[in-house]
């Protein structure tokens, strides 16, 4: 049996932590809330971040990260925002970093990947992403993800460790259109919700689906991602689950900004993290910076930061004239 930690107890690390525990091994978790640590070793829950799934037994929690150094191999879920701070408290270690967070780093404009290594030189660092609702995968329903690692051996490891019938882990070298997928999808999401919540119809959301995922693979391409990747289940999958349902917390802030609520309102509501609100500041900035054509991102931007309305975002994306679809 091998011992994995996971690094971060929300919805996503709990789920995580459930998949590694019933592939056979031992889970301890670390978690910020008292509540969440006290919760899954007292009662097999996470009554905040997961509430209402009995975890599988395997799986303990700690509030000292320094506890999971036992561990080689650790998943890391927390809000991508704040996995700078929390590597950076981590010990140095000879050990496999899974990243499972979605976003880039807004002050450095950097993939975590790259974050993860320049803070852990030591170690090996991997990707995991793919169209994953925690809840989902909590429950054992079949799911499919992709895990970006640049050593084979250590991908391999990895598939041995934490695959299973229905946790299907496809593989890739490409770190960085893993990632590039995950975070973008997240902003494009926010776009779907505007959508849905001022009931622009079906349509409306199929168009921004696709030409939202040629800005997906334009900044990929930029940034030195593989077309595959940006079309696998990182990407395109991803965004498809995303873009399509309220499940999404990225998809319902958009909802509810396109019913005409304001954004700062809707994220001091919640507990849980809307990726895409961090990262459509930083990927619009990069874009215009880098000469990258991304007007759904400009205008998510636009309506987060409150210089544009739902209408006007919307009026400046319907009167953009034509061009090759291809571009
Ligand atoms: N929930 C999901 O279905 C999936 C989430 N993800 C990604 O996983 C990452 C974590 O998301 P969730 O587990 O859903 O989180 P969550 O929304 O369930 O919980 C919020 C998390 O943020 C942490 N947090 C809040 N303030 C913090 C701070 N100052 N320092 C460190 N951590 C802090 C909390 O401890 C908690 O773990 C995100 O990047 C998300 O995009 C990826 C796939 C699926
Ligand atoms: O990344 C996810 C599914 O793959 C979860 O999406 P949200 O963060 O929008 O809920």
């Amino acid at each position: 049996m091998s011992r994995v930690g996971v690094v971060g107890g929300g919805a996503w690390g709990t789920a995580l932590a459930q998949v590694a525990a019933s592939a056979g091994n031992e889970v301890l978790l670390w978690a910020r809330e008292p509540e969440v640590v006290e919760g899954i070793n007292t009662g097999g829950t996470n009554p905040i971040f997961l509430p209402g799934r009995q975890l599988h037994p395997a799986i303990r929690a700690t509030d000292q990260l320094s506890n999971l150094d036992g561990a080689e191999h650790w998943l890391v879920v927390t809000p991508a925002q704040h996995m700078r701070s929390v590597l950076e408290s981590a010990p140095a270690g000879d050990r496999t970093l899974i990243l499972c967070s979605k976003g880039i780093e807004e002050r450095s404009g950097r993939l975590l990947h790259d974050v993860a290594r320049e803070l852990h030189p030591q170690s090996h660092v991997a990707v995991l992403s793919g169209p994953t609702f925690a809840h989902e995968v909590a429950d054992g329903l079949p799911t499919a993800v992709t895990l970006a690692a640049d050593d084979e051996v250590s991908g391999e490891r990895i598939r041995q460790l934490l695959g299973q019938p229905t946790f299907r882990i496809y593989h890739t070298d490409d770190l960085t259109g893993a990632e590039i997928g995950g975070a973008v999808k997240n902003v494009l999401a926010i776009a779907c919700g505007v959508v849905d919540g001022r009931g622009l119809g079906q349509n409306a959301r199929a168009a921004l689906i696709a030409r939202g995922f040629a800005e997906m693979t334009r900044f990929g391409l930029a940034r030195g991602a593989r077309r595959e990747t940006l079309a696998g289940l990182s990407g395109l999958g991803d965004l498809v689950l995303t873009c399509s349902s309220t499940n999404s917390r990225n998809f319902s802030l958009g909802k509810g900004i396109g019913e005409g609520r304001s954004a700062a309102e809707l994220m001091s509501d919640r507990r849980t993290v809307a990726e895409g609100a961090f990262t459509a500041p930083v990927l619009a900035r990069i874009a215009e910076q880098e000469g990258i054509d991304m007007p759904i991102v400009a205008a998510v931007a636009a309506l987060l930061e409150g210089s544009a309305t739902a209408a006007q975002a919307l009026e400046q994306l319907l009167s953009r004239p034509p061009r090759p679809e291809a571009h």
